[in-house]
């Protein structure tokens, strides 16, 4: 059975060159709009400027809508074998509530990242979300299964939160633990200074189209 989720997998035909054009068109602007997101939290402008802002953010819009595509981004390859996936919730690059901004993958397989989580992911006074904690977690355990040659979907992800994790510098980290059939176990964690405030433990499974998908693939693509 072909699967749906595959329509979504589409060879845009752009040059490598036209997706560093791209990268460099809308990464700035996706770090315009994070900043916003703060700033709409943070901002202590009165009623006058706030109204004179939104004037302003409204010509944005206007400019920004003339030339739009509607749904999602999906995953975009291309000839030379370059993934996008530039609208993931956890660390697209066009999405401006992705938290994470890069990955960092070590030779052993650990996969880690160095975060800095502001306040527009507040869930307890002055601490992470609960549910943003495990968007990293999915997203770096994910992460991990993939680059040890296992990509699969999140079939269970299981969350121990021992201690609260403040806003603030976090390192998160995941790491294959054992692999059963189609089935990859992945461990991981959220610390921050003084230790580790949450841990992870996630099923990833390969579905039949994936396991088709990676079989057609010399090495597992790995999106930018
Ligand atoms: C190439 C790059 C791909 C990038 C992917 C990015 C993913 C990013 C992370 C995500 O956010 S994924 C989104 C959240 N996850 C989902 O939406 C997954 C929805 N569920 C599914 O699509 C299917 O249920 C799933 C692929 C997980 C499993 O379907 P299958 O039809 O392949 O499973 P099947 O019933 O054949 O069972 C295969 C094995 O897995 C086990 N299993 C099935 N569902 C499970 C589950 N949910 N948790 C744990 N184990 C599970 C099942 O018992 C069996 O074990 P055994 O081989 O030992 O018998």
């Amino acid at each position: 059975m072909t699967d749906s989720i595959l329509e979504l997998y589409v060879n845009d035909g752009l040059s490598d060159e036209e997706i560093d054009q791209q990268r460099a068109t809308y990464g700035p602007l996706t770090g315009d709009v994070r900043e916003l997101i703060q700033l709409a939290l943070q901002t202590r402008v009165d009623a006058d400027d706030v109204a004179r802002a939104r004037e302003h953010l409204a010509a944005a819009r206007e400019i920004l809508e003339r030339d739009r595509e509607d749904g999602p981004y999906g995953t975009r390859f291309n000839d030379s074998g370059r993934f996008r996936n530039w609208g993931n919730a956890a660390i697209g690059l066009r999405n401006a509530i992705a938290p994470i901004g890069g990955i960092h993958e070590d030779d052993d397989g650990r996969v880690w990242t160095d975060i800095h989580l502001g306040p527009v992911y507040e869930g307890p006074a002055g601490h992470v979300h609960g549910g943003v904690s495990a968007l990293l977690l999915d997203q770096i355990l994910g992460d991990a299964a993939r680059i040890s040659g296992y990509p699969g979907m999140t079939g269970t992800l299981a969350i121990r939160y021992r201690k609260r994790t403040p806003l603030g510098a976090l390192r998160v980290e995941a790491k294959l633990d054992r692999v059963e059939g189609r089935k990859a176990f992945v461990v991981g964690h959220i610390a921050d200074s003084e230790g580790i405030c949450v841990e992870a433990e996630g099923i990833f499974i390969a579905p039949v189209w994936m396991v088709q998908q990676r079989d057609s693939f010399a090495e597992i693509p790995r999106p930018e």
